[in-house]
């Protein structure tokens, strides 16, 4: 797919969106496009913006949703994916230093704050939080997500973290692979029926818990009683809005309370569990030795090193928001992350290139929060899923027209 883009931006006072062939170049589809952003609804940032650009026949894109509340590891696991995919991800060249995008060789990935369509102080105003679906611009993330998906390029707003105000747009080239991450990509169902696999992290209340106040007291200062007031306070409207959308992923990674330490309250020991629809189109589902059985496995014998409370994995069949599911857990944390390659010999279906490859992967990333435990070694695990479904999308792809022409 070739991708092009000439364009410039001034202001537009009109709120429209309309894209006219105007001429051919270089064998590329020009248009004139008007982009707009969510100005109408945000009280500090009026500005509509008008770009001239060649956009390029495509359409080739495959879009991943990563869902999760904030703190639960989303940029952790992004940052799992595009190691996959090889190559560092990096913001776009020469853009804003607050984006909030990453940009690899395949990946692209948009966090979806980026449309949120009420600063920090429209809000405020209005008592609502970035939970709330007032506070995002749900059609403008559909129809750039759509743009996307069909090789056309956007021009994107950026939520700056730092000062709570929506910045100038960033214009974003359809990639192979675009991820949309945040609160809401599975939310609105255009968008979501626009993903072509979706992932949830579902993060219990008692690690979450635990994760913030080690992030947020060591690194940014916040006491205690802050911390706990920050979640109790997004809580009803994480609830109403966030927490339903993992009825509609094809894998959610759960992560709760170990149940090998009695009356555990450290969050340190997880049991994170991989819970993976059936029936997904390029989607098949790990399994531990035996597809469809109902397995449970203390691997702490002579290959793994288990200290105490030691490692259980457990396997089986299941349903889930009226889904059937295959689900693999795994409970404890590994002594050794080489002697990996002893649990991963045991797994099928992982879509690895070469044997070892998953405990490659964890020893190359032994740093990431995670990598002792379930929620690396799943995160890696769907990682390698993703590259097999976008490898699959693209061969089927490419052999279509072949078909086509055979008939
Ligand atoms: N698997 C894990 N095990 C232990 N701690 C974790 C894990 N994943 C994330 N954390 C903790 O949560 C913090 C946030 O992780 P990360 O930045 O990946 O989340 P995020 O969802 O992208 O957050 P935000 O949306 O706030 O930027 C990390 O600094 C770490 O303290
Ligand atoms: O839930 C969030 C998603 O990451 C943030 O709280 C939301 O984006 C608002 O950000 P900020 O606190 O920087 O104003």
């Amino acid at each position: 797919m070739a991708v092009c883009t000439v364009y410039t931006v001034q202001p537009l006072n009109t709120s429209c969106s309309i894209s006219t062939p105007t001429k051919t170049h270089m064998g590329f589809n020009q248009k004139q496009v008007f982009f707009f952003n969510n100005s109408s609804k945000n009280t500090n940032n009026n500005t509509r913006f008008r770009g001239n650009k060649i956009t390029c026949s495509g359409g080739d894109t495959i879009v991943i949703g990563l869902a999760a509340d904030s703190g639960c590891g989303k940029s952790t696991f992004m940052r799992r994916l595009t190691s996959v995919f090889g190559g560092a991800a990096s913001p776009p060249k020469g853009g804003n230093p607050d984006s909030n995008t990453l940009i690899s060789d395949t990946t692209t990935v948009i966090c979806l704050d980026d449309y949120h369509s009420l600063d920090r102080t429209g809000r405020k105003e209005k008592g609502v939080t970035a939970l709330d679906p007032r506070a995002n611009d749900f059609d403008l993330m559909y129809q750039q997500v759509k743009a996307l998906k069909d090789g056309v390029a956007v021009e994107k707003p950026i939520y700056n973290h730092v000062s709570g105000l929506l910045d100038p747009p960033e214009l974003i080239k359809p990639p192979k692979i675009l991820v949309i991450e945040g609160l809401h990509p599975m939310y609105d169902q255009r968008v979501r029926d626009l993903l072509d696999f979706s992932i949830y992290l579902d993060i219990s209340n008692e690690v979450k818990f635990a994760w913030k106040i080690q992030r947020d007291m060591a690194e940014r200062g916040h006491s205690l009683e802050s911390i706990k007031a920050s979640i109790e306070a997004r809580k009803p409207d994480f609830d109403a809005y966030i927490d339903p959308q993992k009825q509609y992923a094809d894998a959610v990674i759960e992560v709760l309370p170990t149940r090998l330490i009695p009356d555990d309250n450290e969050g340190k020991v997880l049991r994170v569990k991989l819970i993976m629809k059936e029936g997904v189109k390029y989607f098949n589902p790990v399994y531990l030795f035996d597809e469809g059985s109902t397995v449970s496995w203390i691997p702490c014998g002579r290959k793994l090193t288990c200290s105490y409370p030691g490692i259980k994995f457990a396997y089986g069949p299941d349903t889930y928001f009226g889904h059937e599911v295959s689900v693999l857990e795994m409970d404890g944390q590994f002594d050794r992350l080489d002697e990996l390659i002893y649990v991963e010999s045991h797994l099928s279906n992982i879509s690895t290139k070469f044997y070892g490859e998953i405990t490659q992967q964890m020893l190359k990333h032994a740093d990431f929060p995670g990598s002792n435990n379930g929620t690396g070694l799943f995160q890696t695990i769907v990682g390698l899923k993703i590259r097999d479904l976008f490898e699959q999308i693209a061969a089927s792809k490419a052999s279509a027209p072949l078909e086509a022409t055979k008939a």
